[in-house]
């Protein structure tokens, strides 16, 4: 309930918008505040401002407020709702752009975002194997923090703090994070989800420190996998998704240079030839698929399934052991070296193009994705400059394949949330 405000005259005309009562002073007959008649006194008649417009969520929000209590998550919502339309409109504004720059060796792909109003903006990396918008914050252990860019959700007149709400989060390769979550305006690309959960960090482990220049994953799996307790949270596309004028986000990563992660549309001028769809298992909250087989270099194609994941967050393409070893074999002094986890080879040594099917086979040959050769150099080893480690390794213990940037970035890729299909396209 509304405590009713009595403002002092200067204030009331401003006021009167954001109370249910507006205050207009009278001046023709001055009475005391009790109504009774008296010199150089004023009174103050009351009128219904039938401007107001009332609105429940913001009136008990302002009571939290006054006694400084949490909001719970569903009143947070509402309140961020209201602050901000969370849909974007059915015209120019249901699709959207960002370009994305890539880390040393293609390790990693990074994207601005901006969290909060007024807008804070940080890099980060789009995660299509995970499911959680998280990020460095005020809030994450300054030990922890070594050149990444911090939100505040303190800093933010449109951040509301999800009540009792917690993450951790592990990935594949041992790293960690986990904190509180805060709903707020996150804008991608020219589009904007007005009450997106970001997850504000308050321990990471120190494969996120070491790397000064991402702030954080925003994860575009399946929120199946979202890690927020009690209540798992949507990702930025899911909330986007129903305000897209195509429920579909592509990526177009590029060998050294930046390239492009696009919402709601698909860029005909970014690919050549055919897009060919699949169905995708969301099951796991992944974006699931089974290329058919595979080809080294001029070789034949080679009839093995091979079921995956479609990964924006894992650098290399990590398939099943024959498979690496196949395409190894044809490579001069390759080895498999335990020491360097993975095979290696000669840093000039000439390197045939891999080769991925997508569609069946059903009679016809499937499309094809090359990857050429020269990507497969991923890196010099540490320390080495003539060894070098190679992109294409083993899915060893962990249980799929991983079709991770090193493939991406050889086609253009439709995650058709819509269809729940995925599109591979040369380029
Ligand atoms: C799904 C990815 S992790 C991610 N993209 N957030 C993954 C899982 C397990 C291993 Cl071993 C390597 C990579």
């Amino acid at each position: 309930m509304l405590s009713i405000l009595f403002l002092l005259v200067g204030t009331i005309l401003a006021a009167a918008s954001a109370n249910p009562i507006a205050l207009l002073p009278s001046y023709a007959n001055p009475t005391t505040a009790h109504g009774q008649p008296g010199r150089g006194t004023i009174s103050l008649t009351q009128i219904r401002n039938k401007a107001f417009i009332r609105n429940g969520p913001l009136d008990l929000a302002k009571t939290y407020h006054k006694y400084n209590i949490p909001l719970p998550a569903d009143l947070a919502a509402a309140v961020a709702r209201h602050r901000q339309p969370s849909r974007p409109k059915r015209s120019s504004d249901a699709h959207g752009s960002a370009e994305t720059t890539p880390g040393p060796h293609d390790v990693e792909y990074l994207t601005t975002i901006s969290i909060g109003t007024p807008p804070q903006n940080l890099s980060i990396n789009i995660d299509t194997g995970s499911s959680d918008l998280w990020v460095f914050s005020a809030e994450t252990t300054s030990s922890e923090v070594k050149g990444q860019t911090v939100y505040d959700p303190s800093l933010s007149s449109t951040a509301a703090q999800l009540q009792g709400a917690t993450w951790q989060i592990s990935y594949g390769d041992g790293s960690s994070s986990g904190g509180d979550v805060y709903l707020d305006r996150v804008a991608l690309g020219g589009l904007t989800v007005a009450a997106q959960a970001v997850e504000c960090a308050r321990n990471v482990s120190g494969e996120f420190t070491a790397d000064g220049s991402s702030d954080g994953l925003m994860g575009l799996g399946f929120g199946v996998i979202n890690m927020v307790k009690p209540v798992r949270q949507k990702t930025f596309f899911e909330n986007l998704q129903a305000g897209l004028d195509e429920a579909v986000f592509t990526a177009d990563l590029k060998h050294g240079m930046p390239g492009r992660y696009n919402f709601g549309y698909v860029d005909s001028s970014a690919y050549t030839g055919d897009i060919t769809y699949v169905p995708i298992n969301s099951t796991d909250g992944y974006w699931g698929w089974t290329s058919p087989g595979y080809a080294v270099g001029s070789g034949a194609f080679k009839d093995e399934a091979i079921v995956g994941i479609a990964d924006t967050g894992t650098t290399l393409l990590l398939l099943p052991s024959d498979i690496v070893a196949d395409y190894y074999r044809q490579v001069d002094g390759a080895k498999y070296e335990r020491n360097q986890g993975g095979y290696v080879f000669g840093c000039d040594v000439a390197l045939p193009d891999f080769a991925f099917g997508v569609g069946h086979t059903a009679g016809g040959s499937p499309a094809m994705i090359k990857i050429p050769g020269k990507y497969v150099n991923y890196a010099p080893v540490g320390g080495s400059s003539t060894k070098c480690y190679g992109g294409i390794q083993s899915n060893d213990f962990i249980g799929a394949s991983i079709f991770g940037d090193l493939a991406l970035k050889a086609a253009f890729v439709v995650f058709d949330g819509g269809n729940m299909r995925i599109g591979w396209a040369s380029k």
